[in-house]
């Protein structure tokens, strides 16, 4: 199984980051992001929650959850995988391009890649929790479409073949190949860009220069 790294919002599969731009509504309000309704849930039904809501940004929001000199609830340790899953659900069922890109990840392992967190990521070593990626692993996995597929990109599946071999035109190779591009038509337009971002940044030079020519010769 492959792993997928996320954290920054400006980074690939940065969406699946709470902090990402995504507003939910939740009992008949709306959340400027997942973070924003995380930490306001943290002082439910006082004024807190509403301030928290307003905060301008998904930091200022967090900043203002952490600040342990407002009345945390009593309950907050037992009920908070829960408030991070209604938070999740409502952001995937509210925005199909989370959805799609969500259900474009397969089977892969979706991990919160920092060593800020050992709970909600995964401590930046591994050794953290990643209850993030496991809650949008379970709910990907229960979505309506999902399917338990994922293919690497081809020079990461035969990282010993040479962009222009005759092997992507015949046998394995060019099974792969027709296997590949199927798989990728099947995205959306948003889950495909995101795959490309995430993939090219392990693009080896030969393959980078082989899209240049083949891009110059389709033009
Ligand atoms: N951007 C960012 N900075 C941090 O320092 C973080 N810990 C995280 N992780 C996210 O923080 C949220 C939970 O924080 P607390 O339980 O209130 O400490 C949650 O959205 C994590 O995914 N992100």
């Amino acid at each position: 199984m492959h792993n997928i790294l996320f954290y920054q919002t400006d980074r690939p599969y940065g969406c699946f980051s709470n902090f990402s731009k995504f507003p939910i509504e939740v009992d008949n309000k709306l959340w400027p992001t997942t973070e924003h309704y995380f930490q306001g849930m943290k002082f439910k039904e006082s004024e807190h929650e509403e301030l928290i809501r307003l905060a301008p940004t998904p930091m200022a929001a967090a900043k203002m959850g952490r600040e342990r000199t407002r009345p945390l609830r009593a309950d907050w340790e037992q009920v908070k995988d829960e408030v991070m899953r209604t938070a999740i659900h409502a952001k995937v069922n509210q925005h199909n391009a989370i959805k799609s890109i969500l259900l474009s990840t397969g089977n892969c392992n979706l991990i919160e890649h920092t060593s800020n967190d050992s709970y909600w990521a995964d401590g930046g070593d591994g050794t953290g929790k990643n209850m993030l990626g496991l809650i949008l692993m379970e709910i990907r996995n229960s979505l309506e479409g999902y399917k338990d597929e994922f293919h690497l990109p081809q020079w990461m599946t035969f990282p010993e073949v040479e962009p222009f071999s005759i092997f992507w035109r015949m046998g394995r190779g060019e099974d792969f190949m027709i296997t590949f591009h199927k798989w990728l038509d099947g995205m959306s337009e948003e889950a495909r860009k995101e795959y490309w971002k995430y993939f090219n940044q392990f693009r080896p030079i030969e393959w980078i220069e082989a899209k240049r020519i083949q891009d110059g010769r389709l033009k």
